[in-house]
């Protein structure tokens, strides 16, 4: 049902017809959000013919489960996603494919089990709480929640997977994983025209040094760590259990650089990501006394204790996965297909890119009702289960599902509840809030807010 005056929190508005290759570029080049046409927003399947390859946009929920599960092994990654991901997450599990991919999928899935995510809960509290200490010395102020959230996210990532700290500054290392993410994110003429990947993208000599920075810091952690391993007094963490991980089926370990290759897959795919769907949470309560209050209700009643918190925060939890829907920190997933296929009946060539974007699908007309208007009662229990399958992929699904979205999602969670109940948060008058994909969805200009502490009944 559409509600008239209902407010549609900031997106672009969809060109009405299809855009021109050049227009594309530059489109891509100024914020990918722009390409996305009318059509693709409405339509199923939609055929793009690029100079070199056809490519299909999947938004049909039968065709992307055939693509990401049921033949997902005739659909791998491209070659575009394995040249952003190529700067040193090479032999990372995001990246690699085939045999290597089951191998070290196996081995590192303990890792993020339920049972171990749970065990973080703690940990995730006492990031939140070092805010709250943090935030309360400022008075009331204004600052960039956005910046906040990226070190918040990394903080949690030193308190659980490496808990002796990444043995540098963590505003540094923030900085870095930002520029990295400017540089490799930008997709490009090259690109679309099929370039190969060895050829040097613009920008790309900037990298250098970036890379060497944090092999430098991950070589430092795994050293210290194999001397604490070797004296038999190592931490808990996900760090000591990457280290130790064996594939159940061979019984292999990780040679070192696909140790390395997944220390930053963790780093940079825990971090912005997961910082910000906290921002876009922030942003969306800001505008919505209603879910403020809600969310700060609840939070005052159940986080007096930290046993099976993620699930207790069921109103906390709608806001952050409603803000996954309107602004899915990976917007969009690209394969290849390997061999003709058939999606419905529209035949799929060999060579073709398919794109299955959760940003278009979040907000397809044909899928969802208000797409475009914020609403966190979609994802409150009762109204959760009866989600069609396929329709909300902020994780991606299938094999290559994110191996980290309990970990994300237990961890924005907690974060926000507890800033919620702690801090009155207004953004600042001046904001200029817009969406823009660079690799991650983020705002364009950070999230400036005034906040000051509450008094708490
Ligand atoms: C809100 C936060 C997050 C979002 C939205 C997100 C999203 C995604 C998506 C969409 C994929 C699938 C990509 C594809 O199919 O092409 C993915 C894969 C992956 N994610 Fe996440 N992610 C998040 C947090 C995390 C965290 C916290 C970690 C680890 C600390 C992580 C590690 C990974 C890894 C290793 C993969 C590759 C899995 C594989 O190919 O087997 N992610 N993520």
């Amino acid at each position: 049902m559409l509600h008239r005056n209902e407010p549609c929190p900031p997106a672009p508005v969809p060109p009405q017809g299809r855009l021109g290759l050049v227009d594309i570029l530059i489109r891509l080049k100024r914020n990918p959000l722009e390409c996305w046409s009318e059509d693709f927003f409405r339509d199923p399947i939609c055929k793009l013919r690029l100079p070199f390859l056809d490519a299909f946009l999947v938004h049909e929920p039968q065709a992307i489960k055939r693509v990401l599960m049921d033949n997902a092994k005739n659909y791998p990654k491209d070659a575009i996603q394995r040249r952003i991901l190529s700067s040193g997450l090479a032999d990372g599990l995001l990246s690699v494919e085939g045999e290597r991919w089951e191998i070290q999928r196996r081995a590192l899935a303990p890792l993020f089990a339920r049972r171990t995510v749970n065990s973080f809960t703690r940990a995730m509290l006492t990031a939140a709480d070092e805010l709250v200490v943090k935030w309360s010395k400022l008075g009331a102020t204004t600052i960039d929640v956005a910046a906040e959230m990226t070190l918040i996210t990394l903080r949690v990532l030193t308190l659980t997977i490496f808990s002796d700290g990444i043995g540098g500054d963590l505003g540094e290392f923030s900085s870095a994983m930002t520029a990295y993410f400017d540089v490799v994110g930008r997709i490009g003429a090259l690109d679309l025209l099929g370039v190969p990947t060895f050829v040097p993208r613009p920008g790309h000599g900037r990298l250098r040094r970036t890379m060497a920075y944090f092999e430098g810091i991950i070589d430092r952690i795994v050293q210290m760590r194999h001397e604490r391993l070797a004296r038999e007094e190592a931490p808990d963490d996900l760090l000591t259990l990457l280290l130790k991980a064996l594939d159940p089926s061979t019984g292999q370990r990780l040679d070192s650089t696909e140790i390395r290759s997944n220390i930053l897959t963790f780093l940079s795919a825990g971090h912005e990501t997961t910082a910000n769907t906290l921002t876009w949470s922030f942003f969306l309560l800001s505008q919505s006394p209603e879910w403020r209050a809600r969310v700060r209700e609840e939070a005052e009643r159940e986080l007096s204790s930290p046993d099976g918190l993620a699930d207790r925060l069921v109103v906390a939890r709608a806001v952050v996965e409603e803000a996954l829907r309107l602004y899915p920190p990976i917007a969009a997933l690209s394969r290849s297909a390997l061999e003709r296929d058939l999606l419905g009946d529209v035949k799929v060539g060999r060579r073709s890119l398919i794109v299955i974007a959760p940003y278009v699908l979040h907000r397809h007309r044909a899928i969802w009702d208000r797409p475009n208007v914020f609403d966190p009662s979609r994802f409150l229990p009762e109204a959760r289960s009866t989600i069609p399958r396929f329709t909300y992929l902020p994780f991606g699904i299938g094999p290559r599902t994110c191996i980290g979205s309990s970990f994300a999602l237990q961890e924005a969670t907690i974060i926000l509840a507890v800033l919620i109940r702690n801090f009155d948060m207004r953004l600042s008058a001046d904001a200029d809030v817009w969406p823009v994909q660079r690799i991650t969805l983020r705002t364009a200009k950070g999230l400036p807010m005034r906040i000051s502490r509450r008094e708490r009944p």
